[in-house]
């Protein structure tokens, strides 16, 4: 029985000085032998190690190939790793989340987390790689950081089929979910020859609408956000009919109807970044389709008042409403004008290429958004299905829209004044706008019914000055055409 004691307390010696002297061995060939030929040794003492054990490791690089762009599955699975990971892991990094308020946390190099799936266990290690040559004195030490996953043989064909596949998956998720979402815009003025500047400069995206606090038609509503919703949901169908992954809006109406904020309420919709795209700061079709090929998936470019962006409009018309067919000659006869006009060279028919061209598929999932005033002024060729898929109006405020503001302004569903609005914004066009101005508290004490009053007021000037002007309207015509041209003589012009 004391046999047992002491034996293993000599094994425990005998190994301990065993480790200490191959150790000792170690730090010398470290110290003496050259980098060559250690790095010989270490390889092949690898790959011995490797045949005998039963373990695979799969790594995960974070750049590859020609390095400019993070490879997607490392970024899936930093992401998939950054929410299983601060459970166990012991050393964590932080970084600002979204909404800039909370820390998003993810493993720190080195550090080494266990994962299950269906029974089988794997070991993630984050690790990195700093190369022993620099390439110029001057650039950083580079650093190649990757993650490597371990696990049994016996699981091979589950972990690197069913396991990967859903470690990307839901990393990608993850990512959305935790994704800051951004306003892009394409700034004019600086422009450093820098091959990695990219020509839009972004600031964190944070516009509250949404379709909620839209003033709108329930019906409207509901199909925009069907339309949306289906489209981003029609990856497959867009793949299967040959079409590029995108879709065309063209909202227009007066101002203050809610275009820009519906543009806003979209990306808040589908959780998009939002590209506002000025087109008179684009100095020609080339610069455009940089701009375009920089865009990211999952993002809305807007071009906003397209009739008042570029002189597009109208060409079609001066020359005598020509048909459809002389479509590719007329863009022609628009771009040689345009670039003889010598401000802005972008043309209509580097807009169009731009919109439906082959460089527009780059890159996936987008809506193009166009706003506008007057959409009677636009090209046909602009606005035709294909290029601008759906055109959606939005008016002035209905009693329905101004349901929606009472509600989110003032909190009120229902009220005794509601009928004589109701009454009023039937006879005057009033925009959505100008309600919710009327709708705003103008001091601490202003209570809702306060706000009402102003509103009613509103519309009852609004609706004196639309009887004042028709009344003077109707003065006018009569001054023009009473006197001068009697009954008999408008049947003289008929019959010219
Ligand atoms: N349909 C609406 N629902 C809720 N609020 C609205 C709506 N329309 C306008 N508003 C309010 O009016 C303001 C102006 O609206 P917005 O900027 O979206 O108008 P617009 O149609 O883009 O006008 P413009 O043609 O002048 O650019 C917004 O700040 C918003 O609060
Ligand atoms: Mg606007």
């Amino acid at each position: 029985m004391e046999m047992v004691p002491s034996t293993m307390t000599e094994m425990w010696t005998t190994m301990g000085s065993t480790i200490a002297s191959f150790m000792f061995i170690w730090a010398i060939i470290r110290q003496y032998c050259p980098y060559e030929l250690r790095r010989y040794f270490e390889k092949y003492t690898h790959t011995i190690m490797t045949y005998f054990s039963p373990y695979i490791k799969i790594s995960i690089h974070e750049f590859t190939g020609d390095r400019l762009k993070r490879s997607e599955a490392y970024v899936a699975v930093e992401a998939y790793l950054s929410v299983n990971s601060s459970k166990t892991a012991k050393r964590l990094k932080a970084e600002m989340g979204k909404d800039s308020n909370n820390l998003v946390l993810s493993m720190d190099e080195y550090e080494k987390v266990t994962d299950e799936f269906r029974g089988a266990k794997v070991w993630w290690v984050a690790s990195k790689v700093v190369s022993a040559t620099r390439p110029m004195a001057y650039y950083p030490e580079q650093e190649k950081r990757y993650y490597r996953l371990t696990f049994h043989k016996r699981y091979r064909e589950m972990i690197t089929g069913a396991y990967l596949e859903h470690v990307v998956k839901e990393g990608k998720e993850i990512k959305v979910r935790n994704r800051q979402r951004k306003l892009y815009t394409n700034s004019p003025g600086y422009k450093w020859p820098s091959y990695k500047q990219t020509m839009w400069s972004h600031i964190v995206f944070e516009h509250p609408a949404t379709f909620g606090t839209m003033a709108l038609e329930p019906d409207k509503k509901k199909e925009i956000i069907e339309d949306l919703v289906t489209f981003s949901e029609s990856k497959e169908f867009y793949a299967r009919i040959g079409k590029a992954w995108k879709r065309g809006y063209l909202l227009y109406g007066p101002p203050g109807t809610g275009k820009s904020t519906m543009i806003a309420a979209m990306a808040n919709l589908l959780n998009y970044d939002v590209y506002d795209l000025e087109l008179t700061a684009v100095k020609d079709n080339t610069e455009l389709r940089k701009l375009l090929i920089e865009t990211t998936s999952k993002s809305i470019i807007v071009i906003e008042d397209i009739d008042c962006s570029l002189d597009l409009t109208g060409q079609r018309k001066k020359k005598g409403g020509k048909a459809m067919a002389d479509d590719e000659k007329e863009r022609k006869e628009v771009k040689e004008e345009s670039s003889n006009s010598g401000n802005s060279k972008v043309t209509l028919s580097g807009l169009l290429n731009f919109i439906d061209g082959l460089w527009s598929a780059c890159g996936g999932e987008r809506l193009i958004v166009f706003t506008t005033n007057y959409v009677e002024k636009l090209d046909p060729a602009l606005i035709r299905r294909g290029r601008m898929d759906k055109h959606i109006e939005l008016s002035y405020c209905g009693f329905e829209g101004f349901k929606v503001l009472a509600k989110n302004y003032l909190k009120l569903e229902i009220h005794p004044l509601f009928d004589a609005i109701d009454g009023l914004m039937k006879e005057v066009k009033i925009t959505p706008a100008d309600v919710a101005e009327n709708l705003m508290p103008k001091s601490p004490l202003d209570d809702a019914e306060k706000c009402l009053w102003s509103l009613i007021q509103a519309l009852e000037e609004a609706k004196e000055e639309a009887e004042a002007a028709a009344a003077k309207k109707v003065v006018e015509q009569s001054q023009d055409g009473g006197g001068v041209c009697s009954e008999n003589c408008l049947a003289e012009k008929a019959s010219e």
